[in-house]
């Protein structure tokens, strides 16, 4: 599904890289979780794999494309295909819930339906859908900004399904929630994966949701690939490896 073969990010070259030599394949249907410490190279990852981000080195092949060697045309459309969740979620304020979870067809229409505001019955249908999946359909004519951050998380996610994607990326979808809040989307996003065999690749912090949900896990230090394995193999020796400096840090306050 995709691979990334010796990639390295440099921002600046007075600086370390953001992503070091990094070589590995991600199976169609996998569920992936990345963790590192911040600064670690995580969203960096993320942005290789959805054409946003230049490298400096190797090669990300997504589909069997190779992605810095697309059209624009063709990088539309690989996006296109890609749903992204957010932790700042990224929805319209003023725009209800339903039409949010509408904007996720936004790649497949042209601009002057988008400006209008036009969509089928279909596809208000599938939005329909999405928000009885994700729990919020009485909630569909409300305006996002009077959700709880758990709730437009949900939105997020119907937007993204909107978009009946083959990949599901997620930055940090989390971080700005409650324990409980981001295991029921945790949870949530796991359905969706294992109803669609929908390859998901998800940037979190929190290492328990990482071994409750994932498939596999990866951990990025200093952009450098330091673990890729099964949650059964994240040992405490590995969990050290990757946050150790941060309980230095913690144990210096
Ligand atoms: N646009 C940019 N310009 C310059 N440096 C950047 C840029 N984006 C990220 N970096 C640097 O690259 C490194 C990796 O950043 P990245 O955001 O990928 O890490 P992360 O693991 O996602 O962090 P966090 O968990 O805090 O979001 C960091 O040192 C960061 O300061």
């Amino acid at each position: 599904m995709l691979s990334l073969d010796n990639v390295t990010v440099t921002y600046d070259k007075e600086t370390e890289p953001a992503l070091s030599n990094l070589t590995l394949t991600i199976k169609e249907g996998e569920f992936v979780c990345v963790l590192g410490r911040s600064g670690a190279g995580k969203s960096t990852f993320i942005r290789t794999i959805n054409g946003l981000q230049t490298l400096t080195r190797g090669a990300v092949h997504v589909s069997g494309k190779e992605v810095c060697q697309l059209s624009e045309k063709e990088t539309r459309n690989l996006r296109t295909g890609m749903g992204m969740i957010f932790q700042h979620f990224y929805l319209i304020p003023r725009l209800s819930v339903k039409q949010n979870v509408l904007t996720g067809r936004f790649g497949k229409k042209k601009a002057y339906q988008n400006l209008l505001g036009l969509f089928s019955e279909e596809e208000i249908k599938q939005a329909d859908y999405y928000l009885q999946e994700v729990g919020l359909a009485s909630f569909a004519n409300r305006r996002v900004e009077h959700l709880s951050g758990g709730q437009k998380q949900r939105v997020g996610i119907a937007r993204a399904m909107m978009q009946e994607p083959y990949l599901l990326l997620g930055d940090e979808p989390v971080a700005s929630l409650d324990p409980s809040t981001s295991d029921s989307i945790f949870r949530l996003i796991r359905t969706l994966h294992e109803q669609r065999n929908l390859t998901t690749i998800i940037n979190v912090h929190d290492v328990d949701l990482a071994k409750k949900y994932a498939s596999r896990i990866l951990a990025l230090k200093k952009g450098e690939l330091i673990f890729d394995g099964h949650p059964s193999e994240l040992t405490d020796k590995v969990y050290g490896l990757i946050y150790e400096e941060e309980a230095l840090d913690q144990r210096a306050l």
